[in-house]
């Protein structure tokens, strides 16, 4: 019986820009059971700053940040899959991060903490697998830095993966995406609190993380949707909802250009407070890090020789609103599973909120990778050709 809660050492862990985690644990939770032909592991690899708790455990517990979309009678019924979700390695919700003692008895290892990419990510979580004696995954799922994961995974364990769903992730971090995350990592060595990432836990960066956070969430939302819920609406005259509800990192307006004045822009502040109150600023330039350096062809003779390793099912899911990683992105890695004779399917969907779809809609997305994993006549075989099916715009 595997706990549904617990914390597995993984370390030492080889790195692979070089060096070592001497000690690295990761924090895991499960839902479900596991069958005893152990067929029906499904494992949820989460975005920048989620955490291992998908779902809520039972009535009155904590909802998940994919509430809608795990538990019994959900898409991801827990009655028949096994479910499990690991904090990421570099994480700061149990896992072996920037916030954890460097060695016991000391403090933080902070800005220190060695650069690490998402393979390494996969690496640990293999381990973790390992030691809780979980073989085979049914499916590996997850979308942002989950499906960079959910990628990694297909690729460099591809016999222990029967299908992988990728979900708004590119095969490799663009010029773009890195140079969005660049300025918000800019944000948080510009804040005189961030000492190089040497900063007491009580005194964290929290201007310069609130300022990635505002950045990163006009890379996440919809033009669309910020259309329609905001439009050109103003703050009204002498409200201040950012002072008034929080204010652990903002400042009185020095003079009236200075002040906010449209919700939009309150919004964005409230956004980058609500991440100061529960996110470690070294470890988002950490997992910033890691996303900019995904590229899953890396060593493997490119795209194309990390698309022919693969042997699981591969579902691949778009959003027509993505900036962040728009839809072209998600086509190369399509294309060239197909040109490797891969099992593939490509829904494009056109959905309004940007890039965090897949987290602002969790049982719709789950409900089309539930579907598409459990089709008549689905197995685990590569095909001979593809099946790309596509869903509103965008067609490949
Ligand atoms: C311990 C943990 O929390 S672990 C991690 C949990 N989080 C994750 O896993 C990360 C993934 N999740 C996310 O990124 C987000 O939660 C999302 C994308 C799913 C949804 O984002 P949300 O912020 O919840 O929703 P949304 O963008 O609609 O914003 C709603 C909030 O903005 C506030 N807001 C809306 N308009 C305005 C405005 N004009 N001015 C100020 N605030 C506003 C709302 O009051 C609401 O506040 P609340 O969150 O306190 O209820
Ligand atoms: N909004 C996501 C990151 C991008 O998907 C998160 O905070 O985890």
């Amino acid at each position: 019986m595997i706990p549904c809660r617990g914390l597995v050492e993984v370390g030492p862990l080889p790195l692979e820009q070089g060096g070592h985690l001497p000690r690295a644990e990761l924090a895991y939770e499960t839902w479900g059971r596991w069958d005893p032909q152990r067929q029906n592991a499904i494992l949820i690899c989460h975005a920048l700053t989620g955490d291992a708790h998908v779902a809520s455990h039972h009535p009155g517990d904590r909802p998940g940040w994919w509430e809608a979309a795990v538990g019994p009678g959900r898409p991801i019924d827990t009655r028949r899959w096994f479910v499990i979700c690991s904090n990421v390695l570099g994480g700061c919700y149990g896992s072996t991060g920037p916030a954890s003692p460097e060695e016991a008895g000391h403090g933080p290892w902070g800005g220190r903490f060695p650069v690490i990419t998402v393979r390494d990510m996969v690496h640990a979580q293999r381990r973790l697998l390992d030691a809780l004696g979980i073989g085979r995954l049914a499916l590996v799922v997850g979308g942002s830095l989950g499906g960079m994961q959910a990628l990694e995974w297909a690729v460099t364990y591809p016999e222990r993966v029967g299908a992988a769903a990728v979900l708004a992730a590119p095969p490799a971090a663009s010029p773009h995406a890195i140079a969005w995350n660049e300025v918000q990592r800019q944000a948080i060595f510009a804040d005189p609190a961030w000492q190089g990432g040497d900063y007491p836990a009580a005194r964290p960066p929290r201007r310069g993380l609130a300022l990635a956070r505002m950045l990163a969430m006009t890379t996440y939302r919809g033009r669309e949707e910020w259309e329609a819920r905001f439009g050109r609406e103003e703050v009204p005259a002498g409200a201040d909802p950012v002072a008034q509800r929080l204010g652990s990192y903002a400042t009185a307006p020095a003079g009236p250009a200075e002040a906010f004045r449209f919700q939009i822009e309150s919004y964005l502040h409230y956004q980058g407070e609500k991440l100061v109150r529960r996110f470690d600023p070294a470890t988002y330039v950490t997992l910033t890090r890691a996303m900019d350096l995904h590229d899953v062809g890396r060593g493997r003779g490119g795209l194309e020789g990390a698309a022919a390793r693969v042997q699981g099912r591969m579902y691949v899911l778009s959003i027509t609103s993505d900036l962040l990683y728009p839809v072209d992105e998600q086509r190369r890695l399509v294309q060239a599973l197909r040109r490797a004779g891969k099992n593939v399917t490509w829904q494009v969907w056109k959905a309004p909120w940007g890039h965090d779809s897949f987290l602002v809609d969790p049982a719709g997305v789950a409900r089309r990778v539930m579907d598409w994993l459990e089709e008549p006549g689905a197995t685990a075989a590569p095909a001979q050709a593809g099946a790309v099916a596509a869903v509103g715009e965008g067609r490949p």
